[in-house]
């Protein structure tokens, strides 16, 4: 791509005198417009979004803390018994919309959720209060994914999205109580909606995301999706709202708590 930049260039024709109120004038500059070649810096044009719909394992990207990669299996529960799942959790879950302190003190989060664990949970501005009080269906999914990816959950935020207006904005799921490079599972049930990732960019300082990697997975009825890896420090995500309708969702983040850090 090129930028149209104008530039003086001296004429160079040998040119005749040129008279001008009685005087002489000896040089002719010609007020000429050429192309520059500007550096590619200024040039370059932000990452395509793109989505990811193939189960299996993806590697997002790799930096000095590691490789950050997620595994989606769309299958993990088939959909007659997601069914039953999505009905029991939305009726027998004790909702609540939390206030968010770090947009004001009258601020809501745009969606219900419901903490379980032995152990409080503080998140950008949110106090959960610490909640050992399971809902059996919640322990036999912890338990499961605990057994077949080998990892040791003994949390879970249960997320409900009463419609598309309903969101979670860009964050990540750092929190120190959750140790370092932390592996999280999310279990989605209901409405199909995207989830998004982004890089964090090497200088954030500015805060500029514009030339970030970005990721969208639509994330459907009965989907597993576990980021692992440096995935909650180099990537931010986030469930955008929706411009068209969408029907109820509620998606477990199962989460290991390491209550001493
Ligand atoms: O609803 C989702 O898919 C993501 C929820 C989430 O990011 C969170 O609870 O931290
Ligand atoms: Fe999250």
């Amino acid at each position: 791509m090129f930028i149209y930049r104008p530039t003086d260039v001296p004429s160079t024709h040998k040119s005749a005198s040129i008279s001008w109120a009685g005087k002489q004038t000896d040089t002719v500059v010609n007020k000429s417009l050429s192309f520059q070649n500007v550096p590619p810096q200024d040039l370059k044009e932000p990452p395509k979004l793109k989505y990811l719909r193939e189960n299996g394992e993806h590697i997002l990207g790799s930096t000095d803390r590691g490789c950050s990669k997620v595994i989606l299996n769309a299958n993990f529960i088939p959909s007659n018994d997601a069914d039953w799942m999505f009905e029991t959790l939305l009726n027998e879950i004790q909702w609540k919309q939390q206030k968010n302190l770090k947009y004001g003190p009258d601020y809501k989060e745009p969606r219900l959720t419901e903490w379980f664990s032995n152990h409080p949970y503080h998140y950008s501005g949110v106090e959960q209060a610490f909640n050992p009080h399971w809902h059996p269906l919640l322990t036999a999914l912890c338990d499961r994914i605990n057994q077949e990816y080998r990892l040791h959950f003994n949390a879970v935020l249960a997320n409900c999205y009463r419609d598309g207006h309903d969101s979670v904005d860009w964050h990540t799921d750092s929190e120190p109580a959750l140790g370092n490079c932390p592996p999280i599972a999310s279990l989605s049930f209901g409405d199909t909606r995207n989830f998004d990732l982004r890089e964090i960019p090497a200088t954030v300082a500015n805060g500029d995301f514009t030339y970030s990697q970005q990721f969208r997975i639509p994330l459907s009825h009965g989907t597993l999706l576990l980021m692992l890896g440096a995935t909650q420090h180099d990537w931010q995500h986030r469930v955008p709202k929706e411009y068209h309708d969408r029907k109820p969702r509620i998606n477990l983040t199962f989460r290991t708590m390491h209550p001493s850090r």
